[in-house]
């Protein structure tokens, strides 16, 4: 339905604007590209879900995403990844976990304060619908 896709129009705006304004914050450099294989070999046996903001902006071009929600979820990996593959006491790990917890609370302080509930209902009604 067109009107239907006017919503998630706006809701890809809405993702691609959030996760452009997080890739600007330079506390979040280390999160704007994906962990780097050849540099870090044993990444993919700690970490099953990669993901990082880079991925998410072609996740929301691709359409992947009907929900906030879901959108979320996949953001939720970053700063977990991160807390899950630097858990250690050495500064770098605290510094790369202290930058994770912030990420987190910015993701969330964001959706809190610029989404409207009744446009999350929409979309969720979409994703139920399909
Ligand atoms: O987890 C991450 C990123 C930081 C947030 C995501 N990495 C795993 C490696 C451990 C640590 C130091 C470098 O070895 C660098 O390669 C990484 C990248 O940081």
């Amino acid at each position: 339905e067109e009107q239907e896709e006017d919503v998630l129009r706006e809701l890809r705006l809405f993702l691609r604007n959030v996760t452009e304004r997080l890739a600007l914050d330079r506390r979040f450099k280390a999160f704007t590209k994906p962990v780097d294989i050849e540099e870090v070999p044993d990444y993919l046996m700690v970490v099953k879900r990669p993901m990082d903001l880079s991925t998410l902006l072609t996740n929301i071009d691709e359409q992947k995403y009907v929900t906030v929600g879901e959108f979320v979820s996949d953001a939720d990996l970053v700063w977990q990844n991160a807390l899950e593959y630097n858990p250690d006491s050495d500064p770098m790990d605290r510094h790369i976990r202290h930058r994770a917890c912030a990420l987190k609370d910015t993701v969330r302080a964001i959706i809190r304060d610029e989404l409207d509930e009744d446009f999350e209902r929409v979309c969720e009604d979409i994703k139920e619908s399909r």
